[in-house]
């Protein structure tokens, strides 16, 4: 069955070290106000079985585990995300369009009768620069390694790509409205910008063509996450 795009476009990241007080942030969320995304440190912490509880919370869950590894492992893993039920996963796009294409092959065998999970590619991560990218041995600005492999997730099927706002709006004009772009790195107005230096608001973010917002420390250390949230969402209403 084709996945789900509609529900809230805030997605949290649950960056907690254990189930404790992952699951001490969520008792304070609504599931109308927000998509919740599990990564790598409560993943290994805290297992299949939180994604399961934040599920049976009534939570879609993104299970951000950017899986990156030769088709057949990949596959493998893409088809446990389905059997646990995610709302969407991603993946590395660097892996290759054949790793792309066998792992959007994988969740789409594994999910006949339910929403198969969404599945978006890492291009370039934002703590990356041109010099970093020398490093790898890719002799080209990010600007453009980003572009390139937007596109060739493009061309794999896959539902989208992670990126900066910044890039969202090239990506919906060159690669359509339906392509996902899920953006990290937005901060309300007011909020401190942490680590993050290339920020947004979520009204601008969402204006210029984001489709998901990645929203982790103003939500999850704030004095009140359900009245942020509920802010955030009336904001971007209007976008
Ligand atoms: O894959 C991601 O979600 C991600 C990709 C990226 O390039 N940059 C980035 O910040 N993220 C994630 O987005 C979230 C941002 O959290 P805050 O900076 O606290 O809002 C974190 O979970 C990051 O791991």
């Amino acid at each position: 069955m084709f996945p789900t795009t509609a529900g809230p476009r805030v997605i949290v990241a649950l960056d907690y070290p254990d189930a404790a007080a992952a699951l001490a942030l969520v008792s304070r969320l609504d599931p109308s106000q927000c998509r919740l995304k599990v990564g790598f440190e409560l993943f290994v912490s805290a297992g299949p079985g939180l994604v399961e509880r934040l599920q049976t919370l009534g939570f879609e869950v993104f299970l951000d585990l950017k899986f990156h590894d030769i088709p057949n492992t990949v596959a493998g893993a893409c088809r446990a995300a389905a059997r646990l039920g995610v709302w969407m996963v991603n993946v590395h796009a660097s892996g290759g369009r054949p790793m792309m294409e066998t792992a959007r092959e994988a969740l789409e065998a594994a999910t006949t009768s339910a929403p198969r999970p969404l599945l978006i590619a890492v291009t370039v991560l934002t703590s990356m620069d041109d010099a970093d990218l020398a490093g790898c041995g890719i002799n080209r600005p990010v600007t453009d390694q980003v572009r390139y492999l937007a596109t060739l997730t493009h061309e794999a099927g896959l539902d989208g790509v992670v990126c900066s706002a910044h890039e969202a709006g090239e990506f919906r004009a060159a690669l359509g409205e339906q392509f996902l772009r899920v953006t990290p790195g937005i901060r309300p107005a007011t909020a401190d910008l942490g680590d993050q230096k290339r920020v947004m608001t979520p009204f601008q973010a969402l204006t210029l063509g984001a489709t998901h917002l990645v929203m982790g420390r103003p939500v999850t250390q704030a004095r009140d996450p359900g009245a942020v949230l509920t802010a955030i969402n009336s904001e971007i209403s209007a976008a």
